[in-house]
């Protein structure tokens, strides 16, 4: 890529969140990531750190956390300030309404390229069937087991579904559903589920979406990757078959710690069987009657997993922690710099998080250490997972391990950006906000309501 003969004809509209806006290469595996801004009166010098910040938190923080094989840093291109400014005129009209609240940065002239990991590198494709990418967000569905919780209805309801109850949608949290909820996640059309194939989006459960997904367009599209599975069900519900056989591969790629098939036999992590489970979920409870409870060591998810439960004090421990030091940094300003409140995130900051005291000692350091340790997990808590596989050969390396077909497959985790310090009053306000409402509408609801939220919040298994 010549960062000085940019053409904007050459990128395309690829999708956006909250905070920036995604465009992929027409030829080459890259996208180009660009931040968004409320307004455009920030500067191009608060956009350029703020890029860098990215960039080395995903480098020096994220990464060691999550691991090298599942995390792609990127890097800051600067490119010529016409060139972002025709491309941001030329994606005006595929963003979704929804996310125009926020304008593209056309004014710092950075953005970040990375590997577009919807797409697999060409060596892998001796096939003429495109890949196929599934985009999710494992959000954190564990008990917090602080005991600084004040709220009894905390340790027995996950955050994740009081807090879906509190915006009235539902959305994907695989520690705990798997199988099915792939399954309902394909169905259920409020949730953070994105599939590309070749590059392209072709289902979206995301509400910004333009279109509500569609289940028999998607079996059309994957029909092709699982046509030994059109015999099956005697033939009456091939789209199920194909259905079934999609869920088993993003499975056993999400299981499979990317070497599960070098290594034999997954070795399994049992970081649920002695902790308490989500009463609003009954599907725990599912998984641990048929034995099936743990998350094999080296997986994603037992990796994102990990991070998340950095949070260990939750939320109600952190605040009086980020008021101690708002209050030390009253009387000594010039301390931000040291205790790295805003950055850098190198490995000093690093330092910080795998070293802070177990115990509290009422220093500051104690204090920065908690807040850093809950702004990573928080970042994890956001973080998005895509699996992108295509069929491959026998012999090629990493490969499912399926009866039939074979695929070859990648995984990353993606927009692992830092969590800004500032936001925890923020957290603090919500979580309240959060379990008060659900307190207030489960307590005596009439039977038909709730009814209605055990179904809103659990996972229930429907014919496709
Ligand atoms: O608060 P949550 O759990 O709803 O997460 C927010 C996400 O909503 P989701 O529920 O995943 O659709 C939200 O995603 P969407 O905008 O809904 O796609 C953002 O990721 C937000 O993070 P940030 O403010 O952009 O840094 C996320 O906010 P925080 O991670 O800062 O809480
Ligand atoms: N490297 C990549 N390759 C392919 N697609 C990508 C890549 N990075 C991002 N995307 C796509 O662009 C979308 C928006 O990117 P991203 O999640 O980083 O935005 P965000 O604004 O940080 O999100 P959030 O709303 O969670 O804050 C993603 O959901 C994903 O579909």
């Amino acid at each position: 890529m010549e960062l000085d003969k940019m053409d904007e004809n050459d990128w395309k509209y690829h999708g956006e969140g909250n905070k920036s806006l995604v465009v992929s290469h027409l030829q080459h595996c890259r996208v180009l990531r660009l931040l968004k801004f409320p307004s455009e009166d920030s500067t191009a010098e608060q956009a350029f750190r703020h890029i860098l910040n990215i960039v080395d938190y995903s480098k020096y923080v994220m990464k060691p956390l999550l691991g090298e094989k599942y995390v792609h840093s990127g890097e800051v291109v600067k490119l010529p300030l016409d060139f972002v400014r025709q491309l941001s005129l030329k994606v005006q009209q595929e963003r979704p309404e929804l996310r125009c609240d926020k304008v593209m940065d056309t004014f710092s002239g950075c953005g970040l390229c990375l590997p577009n990991l919807t797409q697999l590198p060409l060596h892998h494709l001796r096939d003429h069937r495109p890949p196929i990418c599934v985009e999710i967000k494992p959000k954190c569905g564990f008990l917090p087991f602080s005991r600084h919780i004040t709220k009894e209805c905390k340790r027995k309801v996950c955050r994740f579904c009081m807090h879906q109850h509190y915006k009235a949608k539902v959305k994907p949290d695989f520690f705990k559903r798997m199988y099915v909820a792939l399954k309902n996640l394909l169905e259920e059309p409020q949730n953070n589920l994105k599939i590309f194939k070749g590059g392209e989006l072709i289902f979206s459960c995301k509400d910004d979406a333009k279109q509500q997904p569609e289940l028999n367009d998607l079996i059309q599209h994957l029909r092709p990757y699982f046509s030994h599975s059109n015999g099956l069900y005697n033939g009456h519900q091939p789209g199920k078959a194909i259905l079934n056989e999609f869920i088993q591969v993003i499975c056993s790629a999400l299981l499979s710690g990317g070497d599960s098939n070098r290594s034999g036999e997954p070795r399994k992590v049992h970081l649920s069987e002695s902790r308490p489970h989500c009463e609003a979920s009954p599907f725990p409870r599912d998984l641990l009657r048929n034995g099936n409870h743990g998350l094999p060591k080296d997986s994603v998810l037992a990796k994102i997993l990990q991070v998340q439960m950095l949070d260990n004090l939750d939320i109600e421990g952190i605040y009086p922690l980020y008021k101690r030091v708002e209050q030390y940094l009253e009387e000594f300003p010039k301390e931000r710099n040291r205790l790295q409140i805003d950055g850098p995130y190198n490995e000093s900051f690093m330092d910080k998080v795998k070293n802070c005291p177990t115990e509290d000692d009422g220093s500051v350091e104690y204090a920065v250490g908690k807040v850093h340790q809950y702004r990573v997990a928080m970042t994890a808590k956001d973080c998005s997972v895509m699996i992108t596989f295509a069929p491959c050969e026998e012999d090629e390396e990493q490969q499912l391990k399926l009866e039939k077909p074979r695929f070859t497959y990648s995984i990353s985790i993606l927009d692992l950006d830092p969590k800004p310090y500032e936001g925890i009053p923020h957290q603090y306000k919500l979580d309240t906000k959060i379990v008060n409402y659900y307190l207030r509408s489960t307590q005596a609801p009439p039977p038909s309501s709730l009814y209605k939220e055990r179904q809103e919040c659990t996972l229930l298994f429907h014919a496709v």
